[in-house]
């Protein structure tokens, strides 16, 4: 204690001070004051039996020898019960190692986990977990591999334009074997029990079994995280992924053609991961197992965001990977239902997941101040560039990768509306990042236009999200997720129709992408004015607006908005060279007609008018 007298400072090392002393003898004592005995998953072997069966060799009737806890926790390993008994069918020395399962940890659990496994995992200056993904950075969705069998092959969209790649049911418990014995030979994994989708009617079960801490911990932000009541009766999963990304396939597999493969077979209900540690792969191989279960029970898997008004009115974005679906829908000024993947029932609209993942590339405060502010302890960011000393992230830096990404929960989001579900969407939104520059801003759509255009799926791949993908390049990804969808494109869009017109929702076009020219000659529409645009589509001032219709594609675009200056809501204002605008316009037309020209033998929905009137909804030239 400093002195009051003369300046001087004294201490006073005397320990028979009136503080009470802590009740402890010894510093190990002491040290297990520190925590209190959480009430947490019981050690029951109930859930180390079923995750037993679930890493279990198909070859062997019992896993490996499990056993609950950290092995750094030093005490003595118990394992599952009935691993006993495996003893005796005991066929490598494998099966006499132990595995410890860390079993749905915390985040402030997986965070220490994080940080005694890599090298690459840091906490930043607001709290959250900074980490690398390794070699690759974004989806490699031509390493996707599905499982032809007697019944995929009928049911699922094989062939051109398709993204399931095939693979035999042999090759894909090879591959499986291969990710077991990978993840038993290691001393710990990360289990995770969680569930899909807020709608408790279709509630959907998955058990997430991985290596990597960092991945458990993405995992138990973007799923729906249950309670201590669910995860004791929670029994077996609907789904399982297996994600040993940090151990290779073998590029001399059959169906292999790299080191890198994701294998997905409906039939067992798995999912293995070979060679890659990104973690979206994770959750948008689910999506696709979505896409799989739900149109089955006569309900419409949306590769959108949503959220609603205060007023109760819903919007859907739809989008390809960067293109604005988180951005847009968390807005300040509505309730956010989700950023990426929902469901549209006979009952309303619910989000899939537990959690956003937001493209970090260029964040400011300023303008999306949401997401900002949800970068905190417990957000997963995943190839992000820090000050090695304050350990302030510099969003800019696209040294690692331009995919830099944060995954939080979603009531890290202020206005998240929770549960996650709303009902029937008002408007539709399709959202076209265009790298030519000439889709105007926002166009109003008719039903056959919004289904041509839904099916089209026209819109930029910026960099980074798919392997290989270094500046924004055109493409045509059916129902804007073509990537995930397992059935053909027209049974998604005829559920959408169909949707739309019984609930009475209006379909608009909003290019987030470039204006004024092309890529490297124009520039992206401003956040702001997108914003705008947006607001004035949900508050009905866009419905009532005036119009006028574009040459060649035919599109209605207003004339004036609120806040966003008139001469850029026709996009030939924005061009200089007005020849070249209308020549990259006819030859964005010519890429609408060739990539349409496989959808035009397929008939949409019940109504064959309606099949009409789409073939005549693309552009006229
Ligand atoms: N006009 C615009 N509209 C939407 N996003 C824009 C716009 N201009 C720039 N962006 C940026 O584009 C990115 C959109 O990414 P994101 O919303 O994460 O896409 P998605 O959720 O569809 O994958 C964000 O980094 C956002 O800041
Ligand atoms: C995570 C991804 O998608 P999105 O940008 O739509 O969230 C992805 O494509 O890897
Ligand atoms: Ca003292
Ligand atoms: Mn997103």
């Amino acid at each position: 204690m400093a002195s009051p007298n003369g300046g001087v400072t004294t201490y006073d090392y005397d320990d028979s001070d009136s503080a009470a002393p802590v009740r402890a003898q010894t510093i190990e004592e002491l040290h297990s004051l520190q925590r209190k005995a959480a009430t947490a998953i019981k050690d029951g072997a109930s859930p180390l039996q079923s995750i037993s069966a679930s890493l279990a060799s198909l070859a062997r009737e019992y896993g490996p020898n499990l056993v609950k806890g950290d092995p750094e926790a030093k005490v003595a390993p118990v394992p599952v019960k009935h691993q006993q008994a495996s003893a005796t069918i005991a066929s490598s020395d494998s099966s006499l190692k132990f595995t410890h399962v860390l079993y749905n940890l915390s985040p402030a659990e997986l965070y220490e986990q994080a940080f005694g496994q890599k090298k690459s995992s840091f906490i930043t200056s607001t709290g959250a977990l900074a980490t690398l993904s390794g070699a690759k950075t974004g989806r490699s969705p031509r390493d996707k591999r599905v499982v032809k069998d007697e019944t995929t092959e009928k049911e699922l969209w094989w062939g051109k334009g398709s993204p399931n790649i095939e693979m035999d049911e042999r090759q894909f418990v090879i591959n499986r074997e291969r990710a077991l014995d990978y993840l038993n030979s290691l001393d710990k994994v990360y289990v995770n029990d969680q569930f899909l989708n807020w709608d408790p009617e279709n509630r959907i079960k998955v058990r997430i079994i991985t290596s990597r801490a960092y991945h458990a911990l993405f995992m138990h932000n973007m799923c729906i995280r249950p309670t201590e009541e669910e995860l004791e009766t929670f029994g077996t999963p609907d789904f399982t992924i297996y994600n040993a990304g940090e151990f290779p396939a073998n590029r001399y597999a059959n169906y292999m053609t790299s080191s890198t493969s994701i294998n997905i077979s409906l039939a067992r209900r798995e999912m293995v991961i070979l060679g890659t540690q990104y973690a979206g792969e994770m959750k948008k191989g689910l999506f696709g197992v979505m896409h799989y279960l739900m149109p089955k029970r006569g309900i419409l898997s949306l590769h959108s965001g949503c959220n609603m008004g205060k007023e109760g009115d819903v919007a859907l974005f739809f989008g390809l990977s960067g293109t604005g679906k988180t951005t847009l829908s968390t807005d300040h000024n509505r309730l956010l239902i989700g950023d990426d993947e929902h469901c549209w029932s006979d009952s309303g609209v619910s989000n899939i997941e537990g959690g956003c993942y937001a493209k970090c590339i260029d964040l400011s405060q300023e303008k999306e101040p949401d997401i900002w502010n949800a970068i905190k302890f417990g957000t997963v960011l995943e190839n992000v560039v820090f000050n090695e000393r304050t350990r302030e992230v510099d969003y800019a830096d696209k040294s690692i990768t331009e995919n830099t990404r944060a995954a939080y929960p979603i009531e890290f989001i202020p206005n998240a509306l929770i549960p996650c579900v709303g009902p029937h969407p008002k408007n539709v939104i399709l959202l076209a990042c265009d790298a030519y520059g000439v889709l105007p801003p926002v166009s109003k759509l008719n039903l056959a236009q919004t289904m041509y255009h839904f099916i089209s799926g026209y819109t930029a791949i910026v960099a980074g999200t798919e392997d290989g993908i270094k500046e924004p390049t055109a493409t045509f990804s059916a129902c804007f997720g073509a990537a995930f969808i397992m059935y053909h494109p027209t049974k998604y869009a005829a559920m959408l129709a169909e949707k739309m017109q019984k609930y009475g929702a209006t379909g608009w076009l909003v290019n987030t992408g470039w204006s004024g020219g092309r890529y490297g000659v124009g520039s992206r529409i401003k956040l702001p004015y997108t914003r705008k645009i947006i607001d004035a589509i949900h508050s009905g001032e866009l419905l009532t607006a005036n119009y006028k219709k574009t040459e060649v594609f035919g599109l209605e675009i207003p004339t004036g908005i609120d806040g966003v200056p008139s001469e850029i809501l026709d996009p030939v204002n924005t061009w200089t060279d007005k020849g070249a605008y209308k020549e990259t316009l006819l030859k964005l037309a010519g890429l609408f007609k060739n990539n349409f020209e496989v959808f035009a033998s397929y008939k949409i929905g019940d109504d064959s008018s309606l099949t009409d009137q789409i073939l005549a909804a693309g552009p006229n030239f």
